[in-house]
């Protein structure tokens, strides 16, 4: 029986559900419906202590529910009564034949693996938590989409009572359905392989064999990188939650190179633990700045690069206080994210009617990165875990005399890891004054950090994300003043470089760690 949207009845549901929430008033309703319910174990239970006859499944196949628990519905008579094509007479003969009754709806709800898994629990308890039965079930109900609906979500059960107002689910429903059990299925079956591939058979350099990722779609952006490229943002349950969970409260919709651009900048805020401001453009940093407040950071940051912070998207690692919000709201603006605002911050930047005002989940850097290549992707792990160099008291000083006080050459050592190579970054108190970036050689990187830095280079200090291959870029940073250097070393020339850095009567310390952003 079918209507013209394809609708079919419900007359028989199976309900097998970890998640037992919303049960009885979902039995309730169904029952209500006149739909037969079908069930198992400790479901079964929730529907009986819910006053609604339920048929247990040992009931349908003449088989016990055994193992402890590991075969409850695998069975010809479950699953034949789900993968059965109503539209196919010779289906409908072979269930008469076999004395199978077809359903019309499955409910499922997996054993929680990820959770299991997430929650320290033992290789064991994680075993038994693979569930077998429970994506059989949704497999054969999904493939079956023409004749069966598979709900997979107690968020769906809305859509079950709309469907017995309407007399059953339409096509286009089930079709629907069906293509989400699917995509609940590999995300499970995914988790399941990642752990598998980590916990049983583990690569000494720890790298799992098998590395999968569950995207969903959470958005369709207007357009990519260029108006003329479609673009969308993908949610990765695997990943901690950062700038793709971020709540909008205010302005135009985020663009892809919004989402590009404020994730450099939060990235790049959330690297200090003072009260730091990043304003980034085409995801490099026209300032950075860390201060006793975000209003002072915010104003040290955008005094680096006036002109290019123009456009440009700002994030902040505190709340963004009123004082900073009235200062934002006087420049044109692309992006504002922030952990939080003070009362009235959010009122002060809404008088830009299109500046995006987003508020981010706190702060955790990526364990692994990824980047397409043709035909494949690199992994690595993140610059912001572990990154030894950190520490000055683990520099090495190797020209000059040391700094009395180190604050402004860590700082630039910070901030440098958030500029794309090769990265040359000149810092005055706590605030970049001349950032180069993306240069394909150290000497331009460095001429273009002196020449922003519009004659503050002198007696500033400066940070560079790799070994100077010769001395050239060095020479150029002494020229206009700069009184003390931190970089990596590594270089064959290095006795060359740290030659010219005493020449000019420069202090220059070796960090021993590479920052290269690309
Ligand atoms: N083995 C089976 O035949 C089987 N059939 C269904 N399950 C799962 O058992 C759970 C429901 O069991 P209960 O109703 O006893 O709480 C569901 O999460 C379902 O996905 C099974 N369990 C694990 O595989």
């Amino acid at each position: 029986m079918s209507s013209a949207q394809g609708r079919r009845p419900i007359r028989r549901a199976l309900i097998s559900v970890y998640d037992k929430t919303g049960l009885p008033e979902l039995a309730k309703a169904l029952h209500g419906a006149g739909v037969e319910l079908v069930s198992t174990g400790s479901t079964a239970a929730g529907i009986e202590a819910a006053g609604v006859p339920v048929t247990r499944v040992e009931d349908v196949t003449g088989f016990p529910e055994t193992l402890d628990g590991r075969v409850k519905t695998l069975h010809p008579a479950i699953h034949a009564g789900l993968l059965a094509d109503l539209r196919l007479p010779a289906h409908e003969a072979q269930l008469a034949e076999l004395g199978v009754r077809p359903f019309d709806l499955l409910v499922s709800s997996l054993y929680p693996f990820r959770e299991t898994v997430d929650s320290g629990a033992g290789e064991e308890e994680c075993v038994e938590q693979i569930d077998i039965g429970g994506p059989a079930m949704v497999r054969g109900a999904a493939k079956n989409h023409a004749t069966v609906a598979v709900v997979t979500s107690v968020s769906l059960y809305p859509m079950i009572l709309e469907a017995l107002d309407g007399g059953g689910f339409t096509l286009a429903q089930r079709r629907s359905l069906a293509a989400r059990a699917f995509m609940d299925i590999a995300e499970y079956d995914i988790a399941v392989a990642q752990w598998t591939a980590a916990v049983l058979d583990p690569d000494p350099r720890g790298w799992p064999a098998f590395a999968g990722l569950g995207l969903r779609r959470a958005d369709v952006l207007r357009y990519g990188e260029n108006p003329h490229q479609q673009a969308a943002l993908y949610l990765n349950p695997d990943s901690p939650p950062g700038l793709a969970q971020a709540e909008q409260l205010h302005g135009k919709e985020m663009s892809y190179n919004n989402y590009v651009d404020a994730e450099a900048a939060w990235r790049a805020a959330n690297d200090f633990g003072d009260p730091a401001v990043a304003i980034i453009k085409h995801a490099n940093p026209c300032g950075i700045a860390v201060a006793p407040d975000v209003a002072e950071a915010h104003r040290k940051a955008h005094a680096c690069d006036p002109v290019s912070a123009y456009g440009g998207v700002i994030a902040v690692n505190r709340a963004v206080s009123v004082e900073m919000a009235k200062q934002v709201a006087d420049i044109f603006t692309e992006v504002i994210v922030a952990p939080s605002y003070d009362d009235g911050a959010v009122e002060v930047l809404s008088a830009k009617k299109n500046l995006r005002i987003l508020v981010a989940p706190p702060w955790q850097p990526l364990p692994a990165e990824w980047r397409p290549i043709g035909g494949g992707v690199l992994v690595q792990i993140s610059d912001r875990i572990d990154a030894p160099g950190d520490d000055p008291a683990t520099w090495r000083l190797v020209a000059g005399e040391p700094v009395a006080d180190p604050r402004d050459l860590v700082f630039a050592w910070r901030a440098v890891r958030s500029v794309k190579s090769n990265a040359i970054l000149v810092a005055v108190d706590g605030a970049t004054v001349g950032v180069g970036m993306g240069q394909v050689n150290r000497v331009d990187s460095a001429r273009l950090a002196v020449a922003r830095s519009n004659g503050r280079a002198a007696g500033a200090v400066a940070a560079s994300d790799a070994f100077f291959p010769f001395a050239d870029g060095l020479q150029v940073l002494a020229e206009a003043g700069v009184r003390a250097v931190v970089q990596p070393g590594g270089s064959v020339r290095d006795e060359e470089v740290v030659a010219a850095a005493n020449a000019a009567g420069l202090t220059m310390y070796f960090t021993g760690t590479r920052h290269f952003f690309h």
